[in-house]
């Protein structure tokens, strides 16, 4: 018996958004054949920011608050969510998104910089909850399983990516702070009850400020840290004179994104350090202005837009005395003069480090030529593991895709655990003092002394996802029969807390033939790495950030790209969300889309996640044919992959509409050729040979429209009649589809 079931299906940002529009109408026909039901919701920025003044705006412009509906059904047991990559916005991006939606005609306010009235206060708030990675958090109420499928490990072997070789006289490295970091102070306490507690600030005059209330679970796990801005600006000199000296270009890598309060003020550091001359110079006059090298050093160009011309060449003239006076900067366009401190949302660690170490370790300076490269990144805490690799490499030669084994992931992050969620319990201080956390009876759990700029944070693990997270190792260990690593070092307050609770939850497991490890990230990384290069597998379990960098950082080794990662999210509440891959929405493919028409994005993690989706779909309902269309739809992506039927960087070769008219045909051949279910097999049979008749057809069509620009009238919210006009311009292959309704 079938009930008429329903997969949601997210709308995001950029390059993912560009291709929905192409999928999406394949994906609503295909499912409606086992009575699926796929709805869409808005998770995009524009689509965030326009729910968030929905009160503000007119009927006909109000949009509903999407992301607030998701959030609700991953606590239900059949959720059954596909989550495309979305922005997580830096300011800058923000403000543009805001210009574009005004410009269409939404009243909504400005990006409040520097806020005094209650009112501005009130729209900063709004806009915070938009800001960074303001989605992710919020519906992932599971743990994660990111792993590379056979099929795509298999086509990654057999026609294997370019990878850069290695130099033993490489000078690249990972540079990090020593002392004064997160790491370094970092202390931790396991909640022995439920229990209430504070986070204040004790000034030197003994007045006492409550930052943030938070009731404790029993077994919550608790940590308290900070970074110097003294150690950290120290840090940033001496990083730039030793590239100075030695002739190594200097490249930032943070999370500002995800990290969305303390590291674009690391980010800040970074910016007024390397530009001191020009913010000694100009300090008053920029404060005047509203400069904020949190933004990056494109604030600068922003604000002293107001000022008389020849004031603006003066201090556009000291910015350049800056690169004479620094070492060289890695870029991030140097056709265009964007540097990596240009804005805060270019570079970002998980994806530029990888990319990095494929590149033989390096970066592009201004001369667009490749360069050894100080990876500069303060928190020592996971750059460690950067220098391993690093280290691995030089020693070993760049890894073999087609040899190389592969390192899955299955991380921690539910109930924003970690890092992940301590946002709101990070704080920018304002003078010297204490800052110290307090139960309710006034027992002081931990406290630091700080000083002035310093930023200090709180992060929560709740108990219930440290358990399901090991469960969830054990489960993926089993199934696989892959050693597991637990990635703890035993170095850090915070792992020695979890490592108590790993001990005692895996004996709640049948261990029995496993092999199933505990480790500090330095021989865990070493250990992975050696067994990699032997082809072998191991599975790493690890903390948030981990989970986070690692599913950049081996995927692009091993595949070329995290896009291809099957990435599951296993709800708690019982549903399941289905990620299309581990990387980003590719903000670069965008850019060739419009100029030549070429979406060189691949939609492979979106395939892999419907597969999966539509499985559980069949098994939770028992809907058969829901199954079959998951079981098909492996089989087409296998052959997609075997036939190289997916998008070409090039213009004018195949792209990401070429490759979902591909995905069609091979799926209706699958459908028309099974013999399980005869009413799917009679349903798709004349769509098949509609598609194969007609394929030179329809690919001359998508080849005609290639190598000259297109206008999708918008970049955060593109106009939807012409973003689907250009992304669906072969009539022919439309027809086809619309017949099968
Ligand atoms: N799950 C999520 O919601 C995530 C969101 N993000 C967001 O994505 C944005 C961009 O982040 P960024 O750090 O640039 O990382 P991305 O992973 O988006 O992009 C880095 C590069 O990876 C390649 N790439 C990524 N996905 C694909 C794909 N499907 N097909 C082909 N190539 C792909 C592209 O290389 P090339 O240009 O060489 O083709 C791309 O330029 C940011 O706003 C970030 O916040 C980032 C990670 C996860
Ligand atoms: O939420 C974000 O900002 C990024 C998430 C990410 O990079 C990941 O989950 O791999
Ligand atoms: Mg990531």
């Amino acid at each position: 018996m079938s009930t008429r079931s329903k997969i949601i299906y997210t709308f995001t940002d950029e390059a993912p958004a560009l291709a929905t529009y192409s999928l999406l109408p394949i994906v609503e026909a295909f499912a409606a054949s086992a009575d699926i039901a796929v709805e869409t919701r808005d998770i995009s920025l524009a689509g965030r920011i326009l729910a968030s003044f929905a009160d503000q705006l007119g009927a006909d412009k109000a949009a509903e608050d999407d992301l607030a509906k998701l959030a609700e059904l991953t606590n239900q047991p059949d959720a059954n969510i596909i989550k495309l990559p979305n922005i997580s916005a830096s300011v800058p991006q923000l403000k543009a998104a805001i210009a574009e939606l005004q410009a269409l005609g939404y009243g909504i306010p400005n990006f409040p910089e520097d806020p005094q009235t209650e009112a501005d206060k009130e729209v900063r708030a709004r806009y915070g909850k938009v800001l960074g990675s303001a989605v992710n958090p919020v519906l992932r109420e599971g743990n994660s399983d990111r792993r590379a499928p056979a099929a795509v490990k298999a086509f990654a072997r057999k026609h294997p990516h370019s990878m850069g070789k290695w130099s033993k006289a490489s000078q690249s490295h990972a540079d990090y702070m020593r002392g004064g970091d997160f790491f370094s102070s970092e202390q931790s306490i396991t909640m022995a009850a439920p229990g209430d507690v504070r986070i204040e600030f004790v000034g030197k005059d003994g007045k006492v400020e409550v930052k943030k209330q938070l009731a404790l679970q029993e077994g919550e796990v608790l940590d308290g840290m900070f970074m110097s801005c003294n150690k950290l600006r120290e840090f940033f000199e001496q990083t730039l004179q030793d590239c100075k000296e030695t002739g190594v270009m200097w490249s930032l890598h943070v999370k500002a994104t995800m990290m969305k309060i303390s590291h674009p003020i690391v980010f800040g550091h970074a910016v007024s350090v390397y530009y001191k001359d020009v913010f000694d110079k100009y300090g008053e006059l920029f404060k005047e202005l509203g400069v904020n090298p949190n933004n990056g050093i494109s604030s600068v160009y922003d604000k002293i837009k107001s000022l008389p011309d020849s004031q603006q060449e003066e201090i556009l003239h000291d910015i350049h005395a800056c690169y004479a006076e620094r070492p060289e900067m890695a870029m991030v366009d140097s056709v265009k003069g964007i540097t990596n401190l240009h804005i805060p949302s270019d570079v970002i660690v998980d994806a530029s480090m990888p990319a990095m170490i494929r590149n033989s370790g390096q970066m592009w300076g201004k001369d667009g030529k490749q360069k050894d490269t100080k990876a500069v990144m303060p928190e020592s805490t996971y750059a460690r593991i950067y220098q391993e690799m690093i280290n691995f490499c030089k020693t070993n030669g760049a890894f073999d895709p087609v040899t190389m084994g592969s390192v899955p992931n299955v991380g921690l992050m539910a109930q924003k655990a970690e890092e992940y969620g301590s946002h709101d319990k990070t704080f920018e201080m304002q003078a010297d003092g204490t800052m110290r956390v307090v139960l309710a009876d006034g027992t002081v759990l931990m406290q630091h002394e700080v000083e002035k700029g310093d930023i200090w944070r709180a992060c929560q693990t709740k108990d219930a996802p440290i358990r399901d997270w090991v469960k969830l190792a054990v489960t993926r260990a089993r199934q696989s029969g892959t050693p597991a690593i637990f990635w703890l070092d035993p170095e850090r307050a915070h792992d020695r807390e979890l490592q108590k609770k790993v001990e005692a939850y895996l004996q709640e497991h049948d261990l029995s033939g496993l092999d199933i490890r505990i480790m500090g990230y330095n021989e865990a990384i070493r250990v992975s790495m050696e067994r990699l290069i032997r082809g072998q597998d191991t599975i790493s379990v690890t903390g948030n950030v981990l989970r986070d960098y690692l599913t950049d950082l081996f995927p692009i080794m091993e595949l070329g790209t995290s896009a291809k990662m099957l990435s599951i999210v296993p709800l708690m509440a019982g549903g399941g969300m289905y990620e299309t891959g581990a990387g980003g929405s590719a903000p670069k493919h965008v850019q060739q889309l419009i100029e030549e028409n070429h979406l060189r994005w691949d939609s492979l993690g979106e395939f892999l996640a419907l597969a999966v989706s539509l499985e559980e779909t069949g098994i939770k309902t028992d809907n058969v044919k829901a199954k079959l269309l998951g079981r098909t739809l492996d089989a087409a992506t296998g052959k997609l992959l075997d036939n190289n039927k997916s998008p070409s960087r090039r213009t004018g070769e195949l792209d990401n509409r070429g490759s979902h008219f591909y995905l069609a045909l091979y799926w209706a051949q699958e459908l028309a050729a099974q013999t399980e279910d005869a009413q799917l097999q009679a349903h798709f049979a004349p769509l098949a040979k509609q598609l194969q008749d007609n394929e030179q057809a329809i690919l001359a069509e998508l080849a005609e429209v290639q190598g000259k620009p297109v206008e999708i009238g918008g970049y955060y919210r593109s106009n939807p009649e012409l973003t689907s006009k250009a992304m669906r311009p072969s009539a022919t292959f439309n027809a086809a589809l619309a017949a099968l309704a």
